[in-house]
């Protein structure tokens, strides 16, 4: 599927500023290894239903081939020619608190790693596309398990975060989801040599003359720091030097949207501010540049939009307003991120109305929708402002490479050709207690997916073909994401307009709505102003000689 997007609309020349945070995913830390992307084996843990399985790994897959670092404000690799991460499907039964997977998973995946080494194609890292928690990463990264830097969901993203960022602003804020992340995986293991270790790599357990008690007094004021207490404090003190500066660009910002509110050009009212909103990857900065006839970076590897933008928009009732391009949102977006994009996210609390894009070729579109919601909602947007939102489905284009693929499909199949074998057959058959694992046989495995997984909704169903059928599914799945008790009747609502960005269609019905919402609100706001006129009281001034009322 999604190897059937788009080209990549190429941004402004920006610089380009390799990042630490992705230093430790390089095996050699040479200017040719820094010059290519990381390489990750993606590890899967298998999801019920099917459909879901195979979103979630193209999702994976998106996710390790989008860390890349821009150069020169864009990626030096077109995404599609970049090869299929190497990826093996698992088994998840109930995570274990030490290593996540049972040791027959480990050591299946240790097979991976070292079949990967053995041909000349050797991993940097392991994804995980789960969350573990810090002992679980560390013990998967020691040298008995798979002795290779180890990534969940959550580090991963803000891996991206960091390599896509280059304003100062987002710079800023990525840097603190990282920091903030890191301090909760800060934890001492047992080396090989059984001493207390600390750090992916086990560098020994150090004491600083510095620290608790000590002031720098040596010996005589006790023990100093650990090397595990010395992180912290590094961590905390960045920390605060880095929200001490996000604080300056949350009062810029404030005062930029406080200067538009006020410059209204002819109109003399403030511009009125359209924030789109949406999962990662659904089309929000290509609608916006259409819009706008600007161009803002679009791409398809993920969160490629990392630095906010403000482009004016024309209405078809002349009103001037500004479209705010945002970061996208994830599935299990990581609370650290959500966090430390404060500022930017602020935009979106502070719109007027939101634009919600969706992606209406996505398989699990009804996980997408929710996840938006749940984002939006986490971040402090009222539900006034929820109910009066626009759902933009956009895509639709796809509709018709949908029908082709449908036809691609019946062809072969009457070749005898099954998609799913190709997923399935990378699927580890761990059974229980399984502790030893045939690894030749793993490497006889071969991939059959060539290339991206198709979903199966563009096998059995289009989507676009029956858009009442997708609102009908989703009473189900959403009472899977409970949790938070919801207004129901915003995640029910359907598309309010069906959009291609590429193709310009249902762009002009998009404005009209905008302009039609933008008027119902103003003149809802114009009432209540007249309202709290009249319910104002008047009493005679005190100084009855003048004559002149007072308001009180
Ligand atoms: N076929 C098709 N492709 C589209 C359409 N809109 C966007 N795309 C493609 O989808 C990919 C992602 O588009 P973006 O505009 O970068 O998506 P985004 O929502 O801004 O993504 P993030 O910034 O990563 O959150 C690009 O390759 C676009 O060319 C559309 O209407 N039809
Ligand atoms: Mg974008």
């Amino acid at each position: 599927m999604l190897r059937r997007l788009g080209s990549a609309v190429r941004g402004a020349s920006r610089r380009f500023q390799p990042l630490p945070s992705c230093k430790k995913l390089y095996s050699s830390e040479s200017e040719d290894a820094r010059a290519r992307p990381p390489k990750l084996l993606v590890v899967q843990p298998r999801v019920r239903p099917e459909k879901l399985l195979q979103a979630k790994l193209n999702e994976a897959l998106c996710l390790a081939n989008s860390l890349e670092d821009q150069r020169d404000g864009y990626f030096h690799t077109d995404f599609f020619d970049k090869p299929l991460p190497p990826h093996v499907l698992v088994q998840n039964r109930v995570p274990r608190a030490d290593s996540y997977f049972g040791h027959g998973t480990v050591d299946n995946i240790k097979c991976h790693v070292n079949a990967a080494a053995e041909s000349e194609d050797e991993v940097d890292a392991v994804f995980v596309n789960a969350i573990l928690s810090g002992v679980q990463q560390r013990n998967l990264e020691a040298s008995r398990a798979w002795g290779k830097p180890v990534l969940d969901r959550v580090g991963l993203i803000i891996e991206i975060f960091n390599a896509h960022a280059f304003t100062k602003e987002a710079k800023l804020q990525a840097e603190l989801a990282a920091l903030s992340y890191k301090k909760t995986r800060l934890v001492r293991a047992r080396g090989p040599d059984g001493r207390y270790t600390f750090g992916a790599s086990g560098e020994a357990e150090v004491v600083s003359a510095r620290g608790r008690g000590s002031g720098g007094q040596g010996f005589m004021s006790g023990a100093g720091e650990t090397e595990l207490q010395l992180q912290r404090r590094r961590i905390i003190e960045r920390r605060n030097y880095l929200l001490s500066q996000i604080e300056e660009v949350r009062r810029t910002r404030a005062l930029q949207r406080a200067g538009r509110k006020r410059s209204g050009g002819s109109s003399g009212q403030g511009l009125a501010t359209i924030a789109v909103v949406g999962y990662t990857n659904a089309g929000k900065s290509t609608l916006v540049s259409r819009l706008s006839n600007s161009d803002l970076f679009s791409d398809c590897r993920l969160f490629a939009t990392v630095d906010p933008r403000v482009r004016s928009v024309v209405l078809p009732s002349g009103k001037k307003v500004l479209f705010s391009d945002t970061v996208g949102f994830i599935s299990d977006l990581p609370v650290q991120l959500v966090e430390a994009f404060h500022a930017t996210l602020e935009e979106v609390v502070e719109a007027d109305l939101l634009l919600h894009v969706v992606d209406s070729s996505a398989p699990n579109l009804d996980e997408h929708r929710t996840t938006v919601l749940q984002v939006l909602r986490q971040i402090g947007v009222s539900d006034e402002k929820l109910q009066n939102m626009i759902e933009v489905w956009n895509k639709i284009d796809m509709e018709e490479e949908c029908m082709d693929v449908d036809e691609y499909l019946d062809d072969k199949e009457k070749d005898g050709f099954n998609l799913e074998d190709g997923v399935k057959s990378e699927l580890l058959a761990e059974s229980e207690g399984t502790e030893e694992v045939d690894c030749e046989a793993l490497e006889e495995k071969e991939d059959d997916s060539d290339g991206w997984l198709y979903s199966d909704d563009l096998v059995d169903e289009c989507k676009f073909c029956s858009p009442s059928t997708v609102a009908d599914q989703q009473n189900e799945s959403f009472e899977k994401h409970d949790g938070v008790e919801k207004d129901r009747s915003i995640e029910q609502s359907g598309p309010h307009v069906k959009t291609s960005a590429i193709t310009g269609v249902g762009l002009q019905e998009l404005l009209e709505l905008i302009d039609k919402k933008l008027r119902v609100q103003n003149k809802k706001g114009a009432q209540a102003v007249e309202r709290s006129i009249y319910d104002r009281k008047w009493r005679p001034s005190h100084n009855q000689e003048s004559g002149i009322a007072v308001e009180q």
